[in-house]
């Protein structure tokens, strides 16, 4: 493509996002939090979680993504003095909550969550916050907003990734029309995570080291509309000094190739050659060119041809061609056909393997088609429905107290799905013999840790005939500290890293949980003492109706 990669090196400047910090909440959060100061209950020692309650894109799995942004609010989180003077201005409550507000920090809260780049399953904590209460109430939107999005848009490109298979590039073009700046920043960077090859966000490119990628857009061509308009008409051979008339070469080029692709060079456009030569000439190296402006097969790819037979005569390869509408499978296979043609034609073996890339408001569904039809593409450029996740538009994580002076706490709910699991827990990812995932695992603080090869019985959170006996093979906590005594607690690894642990946690789930039609339910489950906890508790707190 048109422009270089980045250094496999660069990792990014790893800047946050400036708008991320204290004030950026719900003004609930702060009312509860005068009233909590006001009621003396600002310190209580509170534990809530942060999880979803239903997988996205009718799927099975999630991609969790967003937590070194998470770490990061807590390692920045105070009110500024600006802050509180506008707070001032919306809450007429006394100077002492104010100064209150105006010494708060992170450092009394600790968070324990999964890895970033893991797979995660619906009620399992993602995050699991603990402090005093009015600080951790403070942190709920801004750490629902860091991680809803970021999860659905990893998890939405892992989708994609899943359908297009190892073997195709995936090009992230969502910007122009993601959900703000932000929302573009974040689709750009989770989307890598997720299983992309690159994008062509600048910005994104520079902040978090994701190779960038990009070809041209049909103004370029349209900008042309003869070849009077090329300047200079030369182009220099690769080895050597010497300068040729390149219109002229590529004009030869085109007379030898209207007999062998049996075209008509009356019918092929003059400004598209024109636009092909002069990206040629900029980019003699690597010339992919967008041919669907006017017609693929009577002009695009002629035209094409022409200009990468004459780059191969001045000793450049071509790089490839991007098709923007149209059908794409049949498209892509005429074009992989003609290549191969002329590949045998003049023995350039390289020109049967010309990059075609596909774009033009694709999604999951149509890959998966195009892989029914069969299809020559090797590189899909997705914008719209990637970053936009138009098929789920948000996760719908929640953050719920579970436990607040030692003493759990439930949110009850008519639907039992919706009922929270009390306590603080622990989590572990229980796994077979041949490495697959088998279950999730949650259990009390004070329960025994399950060993590997012992027999434990795992039950439905809420569904009481639903039960198995699992002996492990291999069990792996699900959470670590992260943040404690205002200090990061573990390492926050690289993009490129939260990548690869996004595929190596995709590896061990099975093939049938990650379908993309009416995939199998991985199993989330708790202990017997756990299950039972929970149902007294919800026991205790249901009231009893009377009838009459
Ligand atoms: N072989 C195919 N199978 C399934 N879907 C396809 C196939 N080829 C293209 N598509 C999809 O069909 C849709 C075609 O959209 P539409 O008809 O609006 O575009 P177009 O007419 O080809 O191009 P334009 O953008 O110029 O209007 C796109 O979403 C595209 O991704
Ligand atoms: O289709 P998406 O998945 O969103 O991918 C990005 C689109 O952005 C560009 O189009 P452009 O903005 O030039 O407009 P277009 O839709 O008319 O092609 C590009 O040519 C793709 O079609
Ligand atoms: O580089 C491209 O081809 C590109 C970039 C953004 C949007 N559409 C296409
Ligand atoms: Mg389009």
């Amino acid at each position: 493509m048109s422009a270089a990669s980045s250094t496999p090196v660069y990792t990014g400047t790893r800047e946050s996002n400036g708008v991320i910090r204290a004030l950026l909440t719900d003004l609930y959060q702060i009312t509860m939090a005068y009233a909590y100061w006001k009621s003396d209950k600002m310190d209580d020692k509170s534990v809530f979680d942060l999880y979803f309650r239903r997988n996205p894109f009718k799927g099975e799995y999630t991609l969790f993504a967003g937590l070194e942004e998470c770490v990061k609010l807590l390692q920045n989180f105070s009110f500024s003095e600006s802050d509180i003077n506008y707070l001032k201005t919306v809450m007429p409550v006394e100077q002492e909550f104010f100064d209150y507000l105006a010494g708060l920090s992170a450092k009394d809260v600790t968070l324990l969550a999964v890895d970033e780049g893991t797979v995660v399953f619906p009620k399992v904590p993602l995050l699991t916050v603990e402090g005093p209460l009015a600080v951790v109430q403070l942190l709920e939107t801004p750490l629902l907003n860091l991680i809803n999005y970021a999860s659905l848009v990893a998890t939405n490109a892992m989708r994609f990734r899943m359908a297009a298979g190892s073997s195709k590039s995936l090009l992230e073009f969502g910007l122009r029309r993601a959900q703000g700046p932000d929302g573009g920043l974040s689709a750009s960077r989770y989307c890598y995570m997720g299983g992309f090859d690159g994008t062509s966000n600048a910005l994104a490119g520079k902040m978090f080291g994701i190779p960038l990628r990009g070809t041209h857009a049909h103004a370029f061509v349209t900008s042309y509309s003869s070849l009077r308009e090329i300047k200079s008409r030369k182009l220099k051979r690769k080895e050597g000094s010497e300068e040729v008339d390149f219109v002229d070469l590529c004009l030869k080029w085109q007379t030898q190739l209207a007999s062998d692709m049996s075209f008509l060079a009356d019918q092929v456009g003059e400004g598209e050659l024109a636009a092909f030569i002069a990206y040629a000439q900029a980019f003699p190296d690597n010339m992919l060119a967008l041919i669907d402006t006017y017609d693929v097969l009577r002009s695009g790819l002629p035209n094409f041809c022409t200009v990468a037979m004459a780059l191969h005569e001045l000793g450049y390869q071509a790089r490839g061609i991007r098709l923007d509408s149209g059908d794409l499978a049949y498209l892509s296979s005429v074009v992989r056909a003609v290549f191969c043609k002329l590949a045998k034609q003049y023995q350039l073996a390289w020109f049967e393997k010309l990059t075609i890339v596909a774009s033009n408001d694709i999604n999951e569904d149509t890959i998966l088609s195009l892989n029914t039809q069969g299809h020559d593409i090797d590189s899909f450029g997705i914008g719209t429905h990637l970053v936009t996740c138009q098929k789920q538009p948000a996760l719908g994580c929640v953050f719920k107290l579970v436990e607040v002076n030692g003493q759990p706490t439930m949110k009850l709910s008519e639907d039992v799905e919706k009922v929270s699991i009390p306590g603080k827990k622990r989590a572990y990812r229980l796994f077979g013999a041949d490495g697959t995932a088998l279950v999730d695992l949650m259990l009390q603080m004070e329960e025994d840790v399950p060993s590997v090869g012992q027999r434990t019985l795992c039950r439905h959170p809420t569904q009481e005939s639903k039960r198995a006996y699992v002996s492990p093979a291999r069990i792996d906590l699900l959470h670590h500290e992260y943040w404690k005594n205002g200090k990061i607690m573990k390492e926050l690894p690289p993009l490129g890293d939260l990548r690869k642990r996004a595929f190596e946690s995709m590896q061990t789930l099975r093939q049938d949980h990650k379908r993309a039609l009416n995939p199998t339910p991985y199993k989330v489950s708790v202990t017997s003492s756990l299950y039972t906890f929970i149902h007294d508790l919800w026991l205790q707190n249901a009231p009893i109706g009377e009838l009459s």
